[in-house]
């Protein structure tokens, strides 16, 4: 991008600031492992108005490298048991790889990316994972995200694209669920903007049937939420997702909604919104 497009970024970003709404977006890994449809969610994510930041995962492309390099993937709850060497895989997948793809990607698209992990400017710091009956190894859980250093870059017109990698401020790198860093980040900068999260996947929404696209449930409250988990409509890797939703509404962020490409054209009213 040009220095001139840059300053008339940021002149647009301190119009928009004054309303001070933040996106936050999450892509899922099927969508990144899709060039064409990575392609179409990118163009819908440089097309949103007004600050924004993007988080993605890359799971599925960690466990194919792991598969490559003779390395069993073991997950447990939707997390990922982390060895050393695990590890080194997850930040050359995640920190390396996809990172760098999607940013120079969006640098195509009229979007000022800045690549980030969460030890990129202190941005998100962690504690590694108590051993309680499971040995994570190398997994964060997040304790704290710097919502001033994060709203500075934004402030001067860039889109930080988070990878799914925090560190402990000891020099240690620690793999960390890029859904649980999306509502980190979006709780962090409530205290700055009003906050939508989104995690953008690649169904319609949250799906009665997951087999029937048209089948939506538009709206979920923690009542209904805990129905459906009894029903078994809500499962897998939709737990930990739906459970950090609640999170985020719970601690300041304004709305969160799941959907799929759609999720930020405004005729589209087929997603689901989490209410409390
Ligand atoms: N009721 C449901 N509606 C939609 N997806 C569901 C549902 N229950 C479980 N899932 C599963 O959750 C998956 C999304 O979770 P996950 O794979 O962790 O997401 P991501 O791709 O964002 O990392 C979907 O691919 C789907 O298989
Ligand atoms: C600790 C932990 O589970 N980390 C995740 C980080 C990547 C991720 O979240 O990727 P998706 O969003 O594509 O699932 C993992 O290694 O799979």
């Amino acid at each position: 991008m040009s220095l001139k497009e840059q300053d008339k970024n940021s002149k647009h970003l301190s119009l928009q600031e004054d309303e001070r709404c933040l996106s936050i977006v999450k892509i899922g890994g099927h969508i990144i492992e899709d060039e064409h449809q990575l392609a179409q969610f990118l163009k819908a994510f440089s097309g949103i108005e007004g600050p924004k930041i993007l988080v993605h995962g890359g799971g599925k492309k960690a466990n194919q490298v792991l598969e490559q390099l003779g390395i069993s993937p073991k997950m447990v709850s939707g997390r990922r048991i982390t060895d050393a060497d695990t590890l080194d895989v997850a930040i050359m997948v995640y920190g390396g790889l996809t990172n760098k793809k999607i940013v120079a990607q969006l640098q195509t698209m009229g979007c000022n990316a800045l690549g980030m992990s969460g030890a990129d400017a202190n941005t998100i710091q962690a504690v590694k994972r108590p051993v309680e009956d499971i040995d994570f190894g190398f997994v964060g859980d997040v304790s704290g995200v710097s919502s001033s250093s994060i709203t500075h870059l934004l402030n001067i017109g860039l889109t930080p694209v988070f990878c799914a990698l925090t560190h402990d401020e000891h020099g240690q790198l620690l793999n960390t669920n890029a859904d649980t860093i999306a509502a980190e980040l979006a709780i962090g900068m409530s205290k700055h903007f009003d906050t939508t999260l989104y995690y953008c996947f690649e169904l319609n929404g949250v799906l009665r049937d997951v087999t029937d696209t048209n089948s939506v449930i538009k709206k979920i409250n923690a009542q209904s939420y805990k129905t459906l988990v009894h029903q078994g409509i809500i499962v897998a890797g939709m737990l930990p997702k739906i459970h950090n939703c609640f999170h985020a509404l719970k601690n300041g962020v304004k709305e969160v909604r799941i959907g799929n490409l759609a999720l930020f054209d405004d005729a589209n009213t087929n997603y689901t919104t989490l209410i409390l």
